[in-house]
This record gives C-alpha cells, sequence and structure tokens, in this order.
C-alpha cells in the first residue's frame, strides 16, 4: 500500500456541520496553503481520487464519546491521551494506538526494528502526555505471511529494546497472521505521578502555552520513525512546577491544541514567530511555509502544555530540561483560534494536522 497512490485531491465537506481538514501528503505539491489563506483545506486523506470525503475520525469518536457513559471507577474517560481507571487500591493510566502499513510507515525505508520501536513509543508518548510513568505493555501483531518469521522477530526485538529503554514490561499480545499489509496495536498501562495525571481540560485564561523541542519535518527527516517519547521530560516538568494542560504532539499543534481548546473550553493565540521550527524543514522554504510544517506536519511527538505566565516565565528563566522550552502563545477567554503573523496580523488558526478520513461507501 502506498500513501502517494491514493490521495484525494479535491476539496470536499462533510454534509454535517464539523468542518473536514485534510493535509497534502509529504511529497505532494505540499503547502499551497500559505499565510493568509486560512481557509484553504489541506489533504492528507486516503480516499482514492475519484472517491468523496465522507467523515474523519474526529466526527466518529465523538459519536462514540456521546455513546458511552462515563463511570466512577474511571475518573478520566474517553477525551484525554489515556484514560484513568480504578484498580483495587490505586489508579491506572491506560492508552492504545495502533500503526498501519501505509499509514504511519512504509517498508523500506522504515525497519522492521524502527517499526516495533515506533509502535511502542507512540504509546509511551500519550502516557508521557499525562506525566505518567509507563509500567506494562500489550502487543497485537498483524503480520504478513510473506516478509516470514524473521521480520515478525526483528520487529519485536525493536520493540522489546524500547521496552528496556523505559523500564516497560511486555506482559501479553495477540498474533494474527494474513495476507494483508502489517498492522501492529499496542495497549499501555502506566501509573500516575507527582500531584496526578494532566489533563487536557485544565488549561485557564492567560496561561502560556509552551512546547518543547523543535517541530515539523518529521515524516521526510525519518524522525517519525525514532523520536524519543518525552516521558523523563513530562515528569520532570510535572515535578518542577504546575502544569495546568498537557497533550503531545501526533498530528500537529493546529489540531492537537485544538483538543486542549475544546476539552478547557477556551481560546488561543499563538504566535507563528515563536513556534520553534525544526532543521528537518527545508530551510530555503520562506518562513510562513516552515511554520506551516511546524504547526501541520504531525507525527513530532513533543509535548504542548499550559501554566500560569509566573511558572511560564520561571521555565524559560532556568529551563529544567536540556531540550529547548519555547514560548509560543496564550489561551484566551473567547473561543477564538487565532494565529498572530510576523507583522502582527491576526488570521484564523485552522485545524491543519492530521486527520484519518472516510470515502463515501460505493453504492450496491
Ligand atoms: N474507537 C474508539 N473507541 C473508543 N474510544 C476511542 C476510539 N478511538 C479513539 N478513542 C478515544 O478518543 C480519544 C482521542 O483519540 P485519539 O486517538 O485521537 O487520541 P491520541 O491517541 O491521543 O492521538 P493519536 O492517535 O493521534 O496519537 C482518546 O481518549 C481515545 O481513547
Ligand atoms: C509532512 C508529513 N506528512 C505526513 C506525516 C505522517 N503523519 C503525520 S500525523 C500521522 C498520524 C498520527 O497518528 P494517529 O494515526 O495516531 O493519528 C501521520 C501518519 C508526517 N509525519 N509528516
Ligand atoms: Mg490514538
Amino acid at each position: 500500500m502506498d500513501d502517494s497512490a491514493c490521495p484525494c485531491r479535491e476539496a470536499t465537506r462533510s454534509s454535517r456541520s464539523a468542518p473536514l481538514h485534510h493535509r497534502r501528503l509529504a511529497d505532494e505539491d505540499a503547502f499551497a496553503n500559505r499565510f493568509p489563506e486560512p481557509a484553504r483545506s489541506k489533504h492528507l486523506c486516503h480516499v482514492k481520487r475519484h472517491e468523496r470525503v465522507s467523515g474523519n475520525e474526529l466526527e466518529l469518536i465523538e459519536w462514540i464519546r456521546q455513546r458511552t457513559p462515563s463511570h466512577q471507577q474511571m475518573p478520566i474517560g474517553l477525551g484525554d491521551d489515556t484514560a484513568l481507571v480504578r484498580c483495587g487500591d490505586g489508579t491506572t493510566l491506560v492508552t492504545t494506538d495502533t500503526l498501519t502499513e501505509g499509514r504511519h510507515f512504509t517498508v523500506p525505508p522504515a525497519t522492521p526494528a524502527e517499526i516495533g520501536r515506533k509502535a511502542l513509543a507512540v504509546n509511551l508518548s500519550d502516557i508521557a502526555a499525562m506525566a505518567g510513568q509507563p509500567t506494562f505493555a500489550f502487543i497485537t501483531l498483524v503480520l504478513p505471511q510473506q516478509r516470514g518469521l524473521s521480520f515478525a522477530r526483528e520487529l519485536m526485538d525493536g520493540l522489546i529494546a524500547t521496552a528496556e529503554e523505559f523500564s516497560v514490561v511486555v506482559a501479553g499480545g495477540d498474533t494474527n497472521v494474513w495476507d494483508g499489509p502489517l498492522v501492529i496495536g499496542v495497549t499501555l498501562m502506566g501509573e500516575p505521578t507527582g500531584s496526578g495525571p494532566v489533563q487536557r481540560s485544565g488549561a485557564v485564561p492567560g496561561d502560556w502555552i509552551m512546547v518543547t523541542g523543535r517541530l515539523g519535518g518529521s515524516l521526510p527527516s525519518g524522525r517519525h520513525l525514532t523520536f524519543t517519547p518525552r516521558v523523563v521530560e513530562a515528569q520532570t516538568l510535572h515535578a518542577a512546577c504546575e502544569l495546568h494542560a498537557m497533550i503531545d504532539l501526533s498530528d500537529g499543534i493546529s489540531t492537537d491544541l485544538g483538543h486542549i481548546l475544546d476539552e478547557s473550553k477556551i481560546g488561543a493565540t499563538i504566535r507563528a514567530a515563536h513556534v520553534p521550527v525544526s532543521p528537518s524543514v527545508p530551510q530555503d522554504l520562506p518562513a510562513e511555509e516552515r511554520v506551516q510544517h511546524a504547526l501541520n506536519d504531525g507525527e513530532d511527538f513533543e509535548l504542548l502544555f499550559t501554566v500560569s505566565p509566573e511558572v511560564g516565565a520561571s521555565l524559560l528563566a532556568s529551563p529544567p530540561l536540556a531540550l529547548p522550552i519555547s514560548h509560543i502563545g496564550e489561551i484566551t477567554t473567547d473561543s477564538e483560534r487565532q494565529l498572530q503573523l510576523p507583522d502582527g496580523r491576526l488570521v484564523p488558526l485552522q485545524a491543519g494536522g492530521w486527520e484519518h478520513c472516510f470515502a463515501d461507501p460505493a453504492p450496491e
């Protein structure tokens, strides 16, 4: 399955109210959406050229959420980076994320060991987003028959080495072999640390919005396979100061910040000039295009968090991490999501990150 074979180029919108945001594949004529054309939709949806987009993952998740009741033994349920469930005397963080061949990696260039590593690392990143300590992992393998046993062993070698690196115990899983592409799912448990999990819902007006590391270009640089999940960094920040809200950047700031704003029921302004762009984003692109990569590419797996201005200033004055921490904007009282351009103009911050999309089913 080759991503470049099935890009949906035509802008389509669902008949429902929520707009669909799509993004082009990296190898397409990317970033036609420059400032200040915020209304332009991008495409990264994987329906065939003649098909129309009929919905996306966010609409499905919201639909599922409406139908799944909360529970007394589940202080944090659907809607955050992990759930928090009561087990015996304590509480446990639980998350699950799946990688699919053709979407999250292609073989080559990804090696089996890198795929195994990434499958655990994306889940470690979700535990990090709650400032948790990862503990036990369960691995679901759906393996292509033709690649043989050695491929599967190399994949699990990569995963097990990553588990050791992060003191995670592999506690079980499931193995299927078939004649389709590779799918690998991981369910990861963890323990809350310090004052408890940092949720998406805790941002308040006036908060500074901060990010770790540098963003953009994770796919062409291969960083989406080799990134370090920010487990240690999240715990260090959590111990050093009061974090109001946190999320890991899997889909891109423009989309992931939206989840914090939705859950906290507030707005934000991001300053384009302060967004830390990774050197993986081509240096010869115009500055505004480089920022668009940092906002939308996704798979950076850095942390975005909000803190009071006093805490933010002290983090900049005495950085607790070896990684850079950047102050990229503020939480606002109204529900606006804005991007301040270097010349001071404010434009809407469009959710331009990754979204899984559905095609219209073919008529019978
Ligand atoms: N099929 C599903 N059934 C029940 N809950 C779901 C389902 N898919 C997603 N969720 C829940 O919806 C929320 C958002 O899921 P999503 O996968 O977008 O978050 P994420 O794992 O943090 O992001 P990403 O997958 O991009 O790394 C999470 O709380 C997740 O547990
Ligand atoms: C320029 C560029 N284009 C595409 C990608 C790939 N990508 C970005 S987000 C995402 C899904 C996130 O996971 P989930 O499925 O959990 O939402 C994927 C597969 C990239 N890293 N850079
Ligand atoms: Mg997920």
